[in-house]
């Protein structure tokens, strides 16, 4: 599906993205299985899917939802969509939306995020949502030129505090000093959280472990049966 911006925007508001991704060596990592679980997803009400990989991207094609791509890759710090290359490639594979990574950090091709945003527009028609860190950030992504803000590394880039759930205040900061729309994603751990971002300003929210990570949600539980006895 080609969407424009308007198109994507309406399609994601209020809406809730079910990021499906397993890591690496374990039992789900399979484009098959991540499918499955997107498609099971939708069938929820998901209003969009964040996948991770180019086979994984490509098994999610057919569904009748945007497809939020990314490819995690190399050692650097700078890991989801690190380079144009790589977003090419996620847009190459059939993502609507390419997610990259937001932060202010050097990335691994020397590009600024300004100069992949514009050269991935000079070759594909898709949309950017950054994966941010910080509220200065945000502000630098919007600067850049990307259509959708993130908070996804919050907690992971060495700005803010990892917090138990989303980062509320993030959001809210964002919100008021950013005009991009606005995807809540990180550690939302229950309905409670995503509404809890919504009313804190996201126009959207993407939860990941708490629906399609069952080793994680199983730890949830272990643990709360072990600290009882
Ligand atoms: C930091 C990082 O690498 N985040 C990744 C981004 O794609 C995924 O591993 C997360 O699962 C996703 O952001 C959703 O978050 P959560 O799983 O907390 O609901």
């Amino acid at each position: 599906m080609t969407l424009t911006l308007d198109e994507a925007l309406s399609r994601l508001d209020a809406g809730l993205v079910v990021s499906c991704q397993a890591y690496p060596g374990e039992p789900m990592r399979d484009p098959r299985t991540m499918a499955q679980i997107a498609r099971a997803a939708v069938a929820g009400g998901a209003a969009a899917i964040r996948v991770q990989g180019l086979d994984d991207i490509r098994a999610v094609s057919d569904l009748d939802v945007p497809v939020i791509g990314l490819w995690k890759d190399g050692d650097s710090d700078v890991f989801i969509t690190p380079t144009l290359l790589h977003a090419r490639a996620v847009a190459d594979a059939g993502a609507d939306i390419v997610a990259i990574d937001g932060t202010r950090r050097a990335r691994p091709d020397g590009l600024s995020l300004a100069e992949t945003i514009a050269q991935l527009r000079q070759s594909h028609d898709v949309l950017v949502m950054a994966d941010c860190g910080s509220l200065d950030d945000a502000v630098a992504a919007e600067a850049a030129g990307a259509d959708i803000l993130g908070t996804t590394l919050s907690g992971y880039s060495g700005e803010r505090p990892k917090t138990i759930g989303p980062d509320i205040e993030l959001i809210g900061q964002i919100r008021e000093h950013c005009r991009r729309p606005l995807m809540a994603e990180g550690r939302i751990h229950s309905p409670a959280d995503a509404a809890a971002a919504r009313r804190a300003g996201a126009f959207a929210v993407c939860v990941g472990t708490a629906i399609t990570h069952p080793t994680t949600i199983t730890s949830w539980f272990v643990e709360a049966i072990t600290e009882t006895s």
